[in-house]
């Protein structure tokens, strides 16, 4: 496997009366067992087609000629929101895509996703963009996400003010569910009205769990990653739900079980996910969508809260050793012990740190990592552990992989449907009905 997990220190024979009991966990992994069991069917008889994308290649072998055109430009623009932008720009990280201080030198084309709607930034962006050498891909798998279309009627106006109308099929493409009778799709009548190229976004896997479809993996291809090998990753985890191992011997299961059990038993409604990798800080926030909008039905749900080490040590950890005892922590590390600029013995010594003397920034990052997750611990605090001995592509896939099965267990788990997000729609019309007032 791409990923260890360990859930020692989240155990009450380990940690004390904070951890999850034997027969807390014991009866919430009986119940991860029945939800295994669906998930094996939906699997067999094609239910959730999610679970049959790690097995295939075909689908990502095709993207190939829109790739192609996407990295001969200078900007590749994405415009989607949500589950439509997270998944991209998290695998778009390993390429150091968003990553402090390496991003402005990456090689190759500019890459931007405007996942939020501000008006001073879209139109500064506009203003800035060389309209000309940028490729726009507009992915919104209803079509009908407010931000994703007003930003897409922007960027179709700006190229036609700037004398770009006939070459709109070129510069532009789009992502969306395939039309339905009777059903709007105001992005794809949109760009199909300009003779764009629409790539259809998967009938049957939602937008939060797109990631190892066309909307992550396009985005993963453009940027030079090997996409096979994300869904390589995710294979890797697939195989030991199917494989017929225990639920406790099923890492997404096993991690389930834990977090149900720890909120049931403990109290702990805060599931942090504190990553010590620049290059994981996206997942985080993947994965806060993954869990929160998944989970978060009829009064369920825990709150994820994703945290990036060793810089968020010097904000929030304060707080989780010393705050309300009401969280779950999961802390990823990666190998990166001897790695990054050694440490020069002399001048270790001037800034009174000798023990830094020829050591390297990774040996700090590794020692930081592991204390966090043992100081957590030991205060008594539940922490499960998963460490990722290289942070490539198909430990990427892994990872998502992980997170999307527990998120589903943990849905079955609580009788909840993990693919809807009822609640959201309220606010979307109130917004719709707004704006039409103020005009
Ligand atoms: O891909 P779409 O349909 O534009 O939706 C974007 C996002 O909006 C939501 O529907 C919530 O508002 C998310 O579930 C989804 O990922």
């Amino acid at each position: 496997m791409s990923y260890v997990q360990s859930i020692e220190r989240a155990r009450e024979e380990t940690i004390g009366r904070e951890g999850v009991s034997a027969a807390a966990l014991d009866a919430m992994l009986a119940k991860a067992e029945d939800a295994l069991a669906v998930v094996r069917s939906w699997h067999a008889d094609g239910t959730l087609p999610l679970l049959r994308l790690p097995e295939d290649t075909a689908e990502v072998t095709a993207l190939g000629p829109v790739v192609a055109r996407l990295q001969h430009a200078d900007d590749i623009v994405f415009l989607g929101t949500g589950g439509s932008a997270l998944g991209g720009q998290t695998v778009a990280q390993l390429a150091d895509h968003a990553v402090p201080g390496v991003a402005p030198f990456r090689e190759g084309a500019r890459v931007h996703f405007m996942d939020n709607l501000d008006p001073l930034t879209f139109a500064s962006f506009l203003e800035h963009l060389p309209l000309v050498t940028a490729r726009f891909v507009a992915i919104s798998k209803s079509g009908g996400t407010g931000e994703t279309l007003m930003q897409t009627i922007a960027v179709l106006d700006a190229l036609k003010r700037a004398g770009l109308e006939s070459r709109i099929p070129e510069l532009v493409f789009g992502l969306s569910e395939p039309a339905k009778p009777g059903k709007k799709n105001g992005l794809r009548t949109l760009l199909e009205s300009y003779g764009v190229t629409m790539l259809d976004h998967h009938t049957g896997v939602g937008g939060r769990f797109s990631v190892l479809t066309n909307v992550g993996l396009l985005p993963a291809a453009a940027l030079g990653l090997d996409a096979l090998a994300i869904r390589a990753g995710a294979k890797e985890v697939m195989d030991t739900v199917l494989s017929g191992v225990p639920a406790a011997q099923v890492a997404p299961a096993l991690g389930a079980a834990l977090a149900l059990a720890l909120a049931e038993e403990r109290g702990k409604t805060i599931a942090v996910v504190m990553a010590y990798a620049d290059r994981l800080a996206m997942f985080t926030k993947w994965y806060v969508q993954l869990w929160a909008e998944s989970l978060g039905k009829q009064g369920h749900g825990t709150t994820p809260v994703g945290a990036l080490g060793p810089v968020d040590q010097h904000s929030q950890l304060q707080l989780y050793l010393d705050g309300p005892k009401d969280k779950f922590f999961t802390v990823i590390t990666t190998k990166v012990a001897g790695k990054g600029p050694k440490l020069d013995a002399g001048l270790a010594a001037l800034a009174g740190e000798p023990d830094f003397a020829g050591r390297t920034i990774g040996d700090l990052v590794a020692a930081q990592g592991r204390a966090t997750a043992d100081t957590l611990a030991k205060n008594g605090l539940p922490t499960r552990t998963i460490h990722v001995e290289r942070l490539d592509e198909r430990a990427l896939g892994a990872l998502l992989m992980h997170f999307m099965l527990e998120t589903i267990i943990a849905a079955q788990i609580l009788g909840i449907d993990a693919f809807d997000q009822p609640a959201v729609e309220e606010g979307k019309i109130l917004a719709k009905k707004y704006l039409a007032e103020s005009a």
